[in-house]
């Protein structure tokens, strides 16, 4: 081999070597002599999806999608010319007209000689200039969002601030720029509170998101409340890198506090109306209790009124038809309670009844059922009794435990009672015609003497109605002339001379001939008829008054009594002293009798009335004295000027020394208060000599004289009685 092919075989080899180098890497190779593409290799046509071979020949103007970019690759052979190597990214196309980012780098073959053209590399960037355009796009997005965001966001790493939004640098009064890599420090109002906001990096080194309502600190000094929500940026060293949201809510939170307080304001003030709502259901509740116990009760005495009592006895008695049994109705009433109510005042009289309702409750049985049906009346219901045996030991029962003394107020009160007693079947089957019945017996229990229990018998409600028949003539007695008086002279015991008469009123009734007043003064009373009898009576004294000064007779006072009811009218004094004025009798020949009983009630208002009459020249004596309450202080200023001593206690003054005693004590009182004193119902010589030991001047009774017509009394008048009234 000649040294020429010896050169030849070197210089294939050298171009196989330099294509298979070209071949194998992995950028893009051609060679370029003015613009035109003279050898390059397989990766270069690959990269522009070209045919081997393809390019060789052809302009680079294929490599660019338009002129411009063809011009714009024309631009750095200057540099080239000038030894330098060029390198940029620019968008080339393919031979299917689809574009790529494509990096470049060029050399002249030989600087001095440029027009032997040049060596570019070629190196498809695409991939990697998406990222970076992907990675571009985020950050742009990203700043985007932290520009536009309402809410303050910082990036901490170390707690120093590495970036963050205008809105968190406005919120504490600064600029971005001013807060990048300042600690944190500066915005927490203490050191205590900055370091207690490094609390939070453990919770966050968990994979949790942090969020929290702290004050932070403005720039001028002025703390303003912010809601931060953290997160790490890197779990694993939260404390390196953190995010932050950061947002205003002071005024959320003073909206918040506002509303908490007004909500805890309302709540108190609900929880106050609620308080009020119930407390004012509970009040109607007890309102209604007590009114529906006020229907059915006594409210005085607690117990069953007259119509929890009717519903009782209607059920006692539904059971009692049904089981064949018997049952009791007792009808009790209080004996002279009106005296002790009167005389005691109100409050003693309804202690009176209070302490009567819970001694006949302490002894009635379970089951039984005790009521107050008004003043002094109680029911007494006792369901299922075997025997009328064992009603009147339930009434002997009540008797017994009434007996007891009552200490109330200072007083010892010493009360019985009437009982009627009703049964059923045999006295009636209804409630009302039991009460009505038991009411009936009871009546009989005071006409016998009070203080006993009766039964009911049929005879009973003949006498209630002759008592309503009563009542009825009554009304009529004043018009038919019926009424007519007597008069008892009152003896002065020293002289044995009437001193006055007393007038006593008689009722001449057209079929039961005369009736004395205790057949119908309290029916009377009860009516009110009794203000015009007494009108009458003293008309008819004052007229009779009259006739004897007409007949010479020599004058004395005639007593006239008042019952309570007529003592009581308002202007009673006006009215006798008109009477008076009517009739032209003085006032000093009537004699007005008050009972102690009368006397004591309404104190005040007796004075005023008894001033009144003593003013007027009226004489006046207080009857039936020492059976009730006498208030001696009162007794002191009362302005009368006898004392009439009730006869029941010169009834047995010859036998009960105690009488005897009382007669003197009374005439000793009546002596200091300088009051004339007379004994009444003297019947015999042993009484009158009794009393007039005991010290009383004067005296009255059957022994002088039973009462008697007007026209015996001048026959009287001019008699003289010897010492023992012979
Ligand atoms: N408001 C009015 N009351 C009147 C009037 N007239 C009478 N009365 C009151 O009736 C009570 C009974 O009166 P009377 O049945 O007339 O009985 C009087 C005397 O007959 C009776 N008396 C008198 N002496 C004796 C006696 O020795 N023994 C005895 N057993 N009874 C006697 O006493 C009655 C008079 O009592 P007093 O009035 O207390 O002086 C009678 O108490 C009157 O209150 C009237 O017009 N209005």
């Amino acid at each position: 081999m000649s040294v020429r092919d010896r050169h030849d075989d070197a210089l294939h080899v050298l171009a196989r070597e330099n294509q298979t180098l070209l071949d194998t890497v992995l950028v893009g190779i051609v060679f370029v002599r003015e613009r035109i593409m003279l050898r390059c290799n397989r990766r270069f046509e690959e990269i522009f999806g070209y045919a081997p071979n393809e390019l060789d020949g052809r302009s680079t103007r294929v490599l660019y999608p338009d002129d411009e970019g063809f011009d714009y690759g024309g631009s750095p052979y200057g540099a080239l010319a000038k030894g330098l190597t060029h390198q940029r990214e620019q968008i080339l196309a393919r031979k299917d007209g689809s574009t790529f980012w494509c990096r470049l780098y060029g050399r002249a073959m030989d600087a001095a000689q440029p027009q032997l053209g040049s060596v570019w590399l070629f190196e498809d960037v695409s991939e990697r200039k998406a990222e970076e355009l992907a990675v571009r796009g985020l950050l742009l997005e990203q700043q985007a969002i932290l520009d536009n965001a309402s809410a303050g966001i910082v990036f901490l790493k170390d707690r120093v601030v590495q970036r963050c939004n205008r809105r968190f640098a406005e919120m504490l009064g600064y600029t971005p720029e001013e807060l990048l890599q300042c600690g944190t420090r500066f915005m927490y109002p203490s050191d205590a509170a900055w370091r207690e906001a490094a609390h939070v990096y453990p919770v966050l080194a968990r994979g949790e998101s942090h969020a929290r309502e702290e004050p932070l600190l403005h720039r001028d000094g002025t703390q303003l409340w912010c809601r931060l929500t953290g997160r790490a940026v890197d779990r694993a060293h939260p404390e390196l890198e953190s995010v932050w949201l950061i947002e205003d809510v002071t005024e959320q939170r003073a909206a918040r506090e506002d509303l908490e307080l007004r909500v805890r304001e309302r709540t108190a003030e609900l929880a106050h109306t609620n308080q009020r709502l119930l407390a004012e259901m509970a009040e109607r509740e007890q309102v209604e209790n007590r009114v529906r116990h006020l229907a059915n009760h006594d409210e005085l005495t607690g117990l069953p009124n007259r119509r929890l009592l009717l519903d009782r006895l209607a059920q006692a008695l539904a059971l009692a038809r049904r089981a064949n049994e018997q049952l009791a109705v007792m009808f009790l009433d209080l004996d002279r309670f009106k005296t002790i109510n009167d005389s005691l005042g109100h409050p003693v009289g309804d202690a009176l009844l209070r302490g009567v309702a819970q001694r006949i409750v302490g002894i009635v049985r379970e089951g039984d059922t005790v009521s107050r049906i008004g003043g002094d009346e109680f029911v007494i219901l006792l369901p299922r009794i075997e025997s009328e045996t064992q009603a009147a030991f339930v009434a002997g029962k009540v008797m017994e435990t009434l007996a007891q003394p009552l200490r109330l107020e200072g007083h010892e009160l010493h009360v019985t009672a009437s009982i009627g007693i009703a049964l059923f079947p045999s006295d009636g089957e209804t409630p009302e015609t039991l009460l009505r019945n038991a009411d009936s017996a009871m009546y009989h229990a005071k006409d016998a003497g009070r203080d006993n229990h009766q039964f009911f018998a049929a005879q009973m409600n003949v006498t209630a109605q002759q008592r309503l028949e009563l009542e009825n003539d009554l009304h009529h007695a004043l018009q038919r002339a019926e009424l007519f008086l007597h008069y008892q002279p009152r003896i002065d015991l020293a002289r044995g001379r009437m001193v006055g008469v007393e007038a006593l009123l008689r009722w001449l009734h057209p079929r039961r001939g005369v009736i004395h007043p205790g057949g119908f003064i309290a029916l009377a009373e009860e009516t009110g008829l009794i203000v015009r009898l007494g009108e009458w009576v003293l008309r008819e004294v004052c007229r009779q008054i009259l006739e004897w000064q007409r007949q010479g007779l020599p004058a004395f006072p005639v007593a006239v009594n008042l019952s309570p009811r007529q003592f009581g009218q308002r202007h009673i004094a006006e009215r006798i002293g008109e009477i008076l004025l009517e009739t032209g009798v003085s006032s000093s020949l009537i004699e007005l009798e008050i009972t102690e009983t009368s006397l004591m009630q309404h104190t005040e208002q007796t004075l005023g009335t008894l001033s009144r009459l003593h003013k007027m020249g009226l004489r006046l004596a207080i009857d039936d004295f020492g059976i009730g309450y006498s208030s001696l202080s009162y007794l002191k200023r009362f302005p009368v000027d006898q004392l009439k001593i009730d006869q029941s206690f010169v009834r047995d003054i010859g036998v009960d020394p105690t009488n005897a005693a009382i007669v003197a004590a009374i005439a000793t009182l009546a002596h200091n208060l300088k009051l004339a004193v007379v004994a009444e119902g003297v019947e015999t010589h042993e009484q009158l000599d009794a009393v007039r030991t005991a010290g009383c001047g004067q005296a009255q009774g059957f022994l002088f004289s039973r009462p008697v017509g007007a026209e015996h009394v001048p026959a009287l008048a001019l008699r003289r009685w010897s010492a023992d009234a012979r």
